[in-house]
């Protein structure tokens, strides 16, 4: 098969691939209500920047399930956000069957993203199999400790031992953002390999999980299971920060929750996410600008790139 190479991602792609809008009389359950499953007692953080990252996106309602032993200082960090506090593993995760506890907001979520700032491996992929049962129908975003779900590292004979992970897939597409370390771990290829040839890493990765795919780094190359693939040149050093990935996935969560595709949100997404890197370094300096001040940035980004 042919393959076609990669449509670069510029503003003038997205313009012709425009977000939903909400009507004036819109109220925000019609720009969507988006849980973010997220954060453990030593990265409590990392939820907070992803979930107010969804809000900044654009999503109208959000829900937080977190380690319960943070929840209450995250809601007080976040107080738009109704924060649920899940039982934890002792190894600091969020316990599998919350996904039960979850599950009772499903058909009232409009989009999920899970993994941001999790511990526990085995938990997660427990977790993340039991929120995959419930939310089905729903676009999900698996990022960070979340992707182990594609193939666990350890333990996996604690899982399932039926479950050949060599030919896993998704039953229906989600989107995972991997960057090039993570990527590495999840196919057993060595980082550099990665790196050398994203397009294919992507593309491959994609076909082989039945998900779209988002490698993050300097270039992010997005890709999916059909084989359509796209580039996003822009941005600067000043984004690889502790966090800043984050912030990307609650972006990407936000936009999913208003309507959008797996393949626009990751686009628009990136987008964003890096044009917010390139206010930021204009007016901090190229470099310490923190992960917690790029969200901010795109609403204003959203008005500016939708309008052109
Ligand atoms: N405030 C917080 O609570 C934060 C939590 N974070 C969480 O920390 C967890 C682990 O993050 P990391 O992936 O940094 O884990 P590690 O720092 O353990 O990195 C894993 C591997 O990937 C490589 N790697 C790291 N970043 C890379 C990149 N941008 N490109 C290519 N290779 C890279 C590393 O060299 C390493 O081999 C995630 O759950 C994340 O959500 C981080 O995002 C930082 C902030
Ligand atoms: N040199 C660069 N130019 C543009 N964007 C970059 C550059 N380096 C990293 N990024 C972006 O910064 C983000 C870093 O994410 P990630 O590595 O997951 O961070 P963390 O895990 O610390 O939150 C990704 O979106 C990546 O594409």
């Amino acid at each position: 098969m042919s393959r076609l190479p990669a449509t670069e991602l510029n503003p003038a792609l997205l313009r012709r691939w425009p977000l939903p809008q909400p009507g004036f009389d819109g109220d925000k359950e019609t720009r969507g209500h988006v849980l973010v499953v997220a954060g453990s007692a030593e990265m409590p953080g990392a939820a907070l920047l992803a979930a107010e990252a969804a809000l900044r996106a654009g999503a109208g309602k959000l829900t937080v399930g977190t380690a319960a032993s943070v929840a209450p200082q995250l809601g007080t960090a976040l107080p738009e956000a109704r924060v649920i506090g899940l039982g934890e593993t002792a190894a600091h995760g969020v316990q599998a069957d919350s996904a039960r506890r979850l599950g009772e907001l499903a058909g009232k979520v409009d989009a999920l993203l899970v993994g941001p700032g999790m511990q526990d491996e085995a938990s997660c992929v427990e977790l993340v199999h039991g929120l995959l049962e419930r939310f089905g129908s729903i676009p999900i975003l698996l990022d960070a400790q979340a992707m182990c779900t594609v193939h666990p590292r350890r333990e996996p004979h604690l899982l399932d031992e039926a479950v050949d992970w060599e030919q896993f897939r998704f039953p229906s597409p989600v989107l995972l953002t991997p960057h090039a370390g993570e990527l590495a771990r999840l196919t057993g290829k060595e980082r550099a390999a990665i790196e050398q040839a994203p397009h294919d890493a992507a593309r491959a990765a994609a076909e082989r999980w039945n998900a779209v795919v988002a490698l993050k780094g300097a270039t992010t190359v997005l890709a999916a299971p059909d084989g359509s693939l796209w580039q996003h040149q822009g941005g600067n050093a000043g984004l690889a920060i502790s966090g800043s990935g984050d912030v990307l996935a609650g972006i990407i969560a936000g936009l999913l929750a208003r309507g959008t595709t797996l393949e626009q949100a990751a686009a628009w997404g990136v987008a964003l996410h890096g044009a917010a890197g390139e206010q930021l370094a204009l007016r901090c300096g190229p470099l310490g600008y923190l992960a917690r001040e790029i969200a901010a940035e795109v609403p204003a980004l959203l008005r500016v790139l939708a309008a052109q």
